[in-house]
């Protein structure tokens, strides 16, 4: 019987997940009126902001009428438009804590239930003429992968008000009756997560931060795979299969930005991002973006907050604040701002290092300080954002300890590589650059704070430390 007037509430079930919302019904001389999805409202009662894109209905002539189990994937909001149903699911996620438990509960006017992507979904209409209705936040398409289970199988006990044996072919389809055990069944994959520029240092680093088998279905793409300027992005992949973008793909040669790569730092590191900004906005997934410290001017005398105004100095910089601005239009959004970034490729450690080995004795600037970085923990850092979630906004992300200048960077580079930090010369930067036209301006200060990263939980390890592990591992 339908309940009047209930105050919109949620009840949970033994399903991870799985939510027994209860409608307000407003009845009148003509009937009854609800708003069967409100998401403001229903948002703020703690069912998810699961965006729907298309509401399905089965009429259903006669009591008896039984369907499922049904898992797709994609998220359902169910409930009944007239009529009633007993409704029955069962967990069929993969890695979900209540894999295999079913929930019950009758599905009247005032009752919807939100069910998981995943979760496998059916009932048994307990009225004639049962208008069901539910809605759905993919497109349905014949290529999406499904799983079912026998909603006659005992391992799930699911107590049918009509026993199944009764049913005929009209009340129970022959598909549905064919539908494997419990035992039998392939479980759905979550929602995949997509790193692009997966060539590059960070997206080296990335992999292995994301292993396979912590993270099924997880996809790494080279610019060769997937260019994040391609005008065709928002149909190059099943989106809403996906739960977050991380964007490891950028241009990066600084000098080359200020010249012959004006273009294609703005192409790759603004419109492309814009681009993958509009993605993860339509389809409501997560974008991971990974910005630089050549955002601000350094000319502050302090560590750089996050809410230091932009200000960059040369092509690149430009191009990189471009891009957070575009990045920070996705409603659920990490920019992960990052210094001086050394991982498995050409990077300032790589190029000390190697004219070390050569005897050679470099001028190096020693008026820029900041903090190396290295990948690995930019990549523990981007993990420990998508696993806890804090807070939407942009985290500054660097290595800790004392700051210095990349001269003394390249002495410790030198002393680690076994010469003598002797043959490392400072020099200023307005020098250094004097004889080289066309380079770019870089800021002096790179320090970036990192308290607000700390109190989510995740510090990085002082750059000294990880900088002696990582020249033990060159191979030279
Ligand atoms: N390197 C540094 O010192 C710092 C870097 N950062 C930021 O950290 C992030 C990671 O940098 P890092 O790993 O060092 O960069 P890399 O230059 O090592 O890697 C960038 C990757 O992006 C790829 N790429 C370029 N254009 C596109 C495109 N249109 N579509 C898809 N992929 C593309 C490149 O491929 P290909 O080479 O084939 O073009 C490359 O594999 C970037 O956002 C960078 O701006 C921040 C601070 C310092
Ligand atoms: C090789 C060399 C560099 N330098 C200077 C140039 C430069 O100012 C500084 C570091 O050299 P790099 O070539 O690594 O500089 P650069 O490419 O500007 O590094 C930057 O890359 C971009 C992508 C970022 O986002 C920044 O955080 C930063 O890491 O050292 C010397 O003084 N002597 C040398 O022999």
């Amino acid at each position: 019987m339908t309940e009047y007037r209930k105050p919109l509430a949620t009840r949970a079930t033994p399903i991870d997940g799985l939510v027994i919302v209860d409608l307000t019904v407003h009845p009148d001389n003509r009937g009854w009126f609800k708003e069967n999805w409100q998401r403001e409202k229903m948002v703020a009662a703690g069912i998810p902001d699961f965006g729907p894109v298309q509401n399905n209905m089965s009429f259903n002539a006669e009591a008896g009428i039984t369907r499922g189990l049904h898992a797709e994937p994609w998220d359902k909001f169910v409930s009944v438009a007239t009529g009633a149903v007993f409704g029955a699911w069962c967990d069929l996620r993969a890695g979900s804590p209540t894999y295999g438990q079913v929930a019950t509960t009758t599905i009247t006017p005032d009752v919807a239930v939100y069910v998981p992507r995943g979760v496998a979904n059916g009932f048994q209409a307990l009225e004639d003429g049962t208008a069901y209705s539910y809605l759905v936040n993919d497109h349905w398409s014949p290529d999406a992968e499904y799983a079912f289970v026998n909603l006659a199988d005992p391992a799930l006990g699911i107590d049918w008000p009509l026993p199944l044996t009764d049913l005929s072919d009209t009340h129970l389809s022959d598909k549905d009756r064919a539908h494997p055990p419990l035992a039998e069944v392939v479980p759905i994959a979550p929602r995949r997560i997509l790193v692009t520029g997966a060539a590059g240092q960070l997206g080296t680093a990335l992999r292995d931060a994301f292993p396979e088998a912590e993270f099924p279905g997880v996809e790494f793409v080279t610019h060769a795979e997937l260019d994040i300027t391609d005008p065709q992005l928002a149909t190059a992949r099943p989106w809403r299969q996906y739960t977050a973008i991380v964007n490891a793909a950028a241009y990066t040669a600084v000098d080359a930005a200020e010249t012959t790569g004006r273009q294609a730092s703005w192409a790759v590191n603004a419109a492309g991002v814009a681009n993958l900004a509009r993605v993860a906005a339509e389809f409501g997934l997560t974008l991971v973006h990974v910005s630089s410290d050549y955002v601000y001017d350094g000319a502050s005398t302090d560590a750089y907050r996050e809410d230091a105004p932009l200000a960059p100095l040369g092509v690149y910089g430009q191009t990189k604040a471009a891009g957070d601005l575009a990045a920070a239009t996705a409603p659920r959004h990490y920019i992960v701002r990052t210094s001086w970034v050394i991982g498995d490729g050409a990077n300032f450690v790589n190029t000390m290092a190697s004219l070390a080995d050569r005897g050679i004795a470099p001028q190096v600037v020693d008026d820029q300080i900041g903090r190396p970085t290295f990948t690995r923990d930019i990549a523990a850092g981007i993990r420990h954002l998508l696993e806890t979630r804090p807070e939407y906004g942009v985290y500054h992300l660097t290595n800790t300890g004392e700051p210095a200048s990349w001269a003394e960077v390249a002495r410790e580079v030198y002393t680690g590589v076994g010469a003598s930090a002797d043959a490392v010369t400072g020099v200023s930067t307005a020098a250094y650059f004097e004889d080289k036209p066309g380079t770019s301006p870089r800021p002096l200060n790179s320090v970036l704070e990192v308290d607000k990263l700390t109190h989510t939980g995740f510090t990085a390890p002082s750059w000294r430390d990880r900088l002696t592990e990582y020249l033990k591992g060159l191979s030279r």
